[in-house]
């Protein structure tokens, strides 16, 4: 956690370092802070979210490279995976029939649309985030991606606001 005005003094690169566990996208990253110094926390999260705005399938297909499956457990350690680990907090991995139904779910959502299922799972239920994966997998194509874009700012916003403090 960093403060806004040790943020705005950093060097590029801590300040790269810093936000890149926010999302996979570096181009967003380079961005945010190139854009310093910002005058206030306001603004940083504003400025983060009109950026965020124009993505479109190639910064999803970047940003998927770094988000594991609902329901397994990241792999690998550090930045994103801790993000990842701490979301997906609440989708109880010792119930034996969610963790079925969303391998279940996962599955046929990436042979439906060819990518992996993402939702912002902090502060949603593993049923929750079930029933979602249900009624998403009813949506068009163009639909589907508006929906897991704005997942996607969702969990990068979420996961800045951790990143820089008041
Ligand atoms: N496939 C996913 O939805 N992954 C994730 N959702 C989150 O909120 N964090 C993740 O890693």
């Amino acid at each position: 956690m960093t403060a806004l005005i040790p943020f705005n003094q950093l060097s590029a690169e801590q300040a790269r370092a810093l936000l890149a566990p926010c999302v996979a996208i570096p181009h967003w990253v380079e961005q945010l802070v190139a854009e310093r110094p910002y005058a206030s926390r306001g603004a940083l999260l504003d400025k983060a979210r009109t950026l965020a705005a124009g993505w479109g399938e190639a910064e999803l297909a970047q940003a998927l490279s770094a988000h594991p499956r609902i329901g397994e457990k990241p792999q690998t350690t550090g930045g994103h995976a801790e993000f990842s680990r701490r979301e997906q907090s609440a989708v109880d991995d010792n119930d034996a029939r969610l963790t079925q139904a969303l391998k279940e779910g996962n599955a046929r959502y990436e042979a439906r649309f060819g990518r992996v299922f993402l939702i912002r799972a902090k502060g949603r239920s593993g049923e929750e985030i079930l029933a979602a994966l249900e009624r998403r997998l009813n949506n068009g194509d163009a639909e589907e991606l508006r929906e897991t874009l704005a997942q996607l700012v969702e969990i990068t916003l979420l996961r800045l606001e951790g990143v820089i403090s008041e």
